[in-house]
């Protein structure tokens, strides 16, 4: 048992999928996952361990935003021993060469967010990226199961509603989509020498308005899925 999770100790595998959304976990471990067992009920917050190919993997929905993945993943890693962290979850497109229904690798993550500082103090502005293995093997198996991918910086938000954030200039220097998680999931993975990487879907875009019927979403989702678990058995 942790602080906000009841499974025991070993009930939770080394390689965890991370959905924002616990219904999201529920779904993938009923349609992914070989014989899933729930191991969490907290705060609904569902966690399920099961198989795919024959490889262990764990579900864990996150909650939204850094303060909520921040618990999970620092439990996930601390009390439970996981190694390896896949981030699975929505985006906001923002670049022009993103598009809804897109699966995006995020190599690495920008942040308004507080927790760069409050970790490094004034003057470091930390570059939290995702695990290189990750994300070539990501990228290699979205290539082999013909999923376009596209691969960039993404930024991860404080706030879902900002008017203030100048997402322009964001995308002139290479920012591809926003969501509300990445950048605390790698800094806590790299300070615990474990492996992270968040493959996103592109569920709506910030610019051209352009959003997905539940069914497309379903179908891109699923892409996401499928990418995250082929590179969770190929590194
Ligand atoms: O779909 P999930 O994984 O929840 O991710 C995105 O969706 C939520 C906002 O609607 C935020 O958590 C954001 O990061
Ligand atoms: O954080 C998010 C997630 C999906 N779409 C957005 O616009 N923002």
């Amino acid at each position: 048992m942790s602080n906000h999770l009841e499974a025991k100790m070993g009930d939770i595998a080394d390689t965890v999928l991370m959905p924002g959304d616990p219904l999201r976990a529920k779904y993938i471990a009923e349609n992914f996952l070989e014989n899933p067992v729930c191991y969490n009920k907290v705060r609904n917050a569902f966690g399920y361990t099961g198989t795919y190919k024959g490889h262990r993997i764990s579900v864990q929905g996150t909650g939204m935003g850094i303060p909520s993945i921040s618990i999970y993943a620092h439990e996930l890693i601390n009390d439970y021993g996981a190694k390896k962290l896949f981030r699975v979850g929505t985006a906001g497109g923002m670049s022009p060469d993103v598009h809804v229904r897109d699966v995006v690798l995020a190599q690495g993550s920008t942040t308004d967010s507080a927790i760069i500082h409050n970790t490094f103090g004034g003057g470091i502005y930390y570059a939290t990226l995702s695990d290189f293995g990750l994300l070539d093997a990501a990228y290699h198996a979205a290539k082999d199961m013909q999923i376009p991918v596209k691969v960039g910086n993404i930024l991860a938000e404080d706030r879902f509603y900002n008017d203030e954030m100048d997402r322009q200039k964001l995308v002139d220097y290479g920012v591809i989509a926003t969501e509300m998680e990445s950048a605390a999931l790698f800094l806590i993975a790299a300070k615990y020498h474990v492996k992270a990487l968040s493959v996103l879907t592109i569920s709506n875009h910030l610019v051209t308005g352009e959003s997905t019927s539940p069914e497309e979403r379903e179908t891109s989702f699923n892409d996401m899925i499928k990418v995250a678990l082929e590179a969770a058995i190929a590194d």
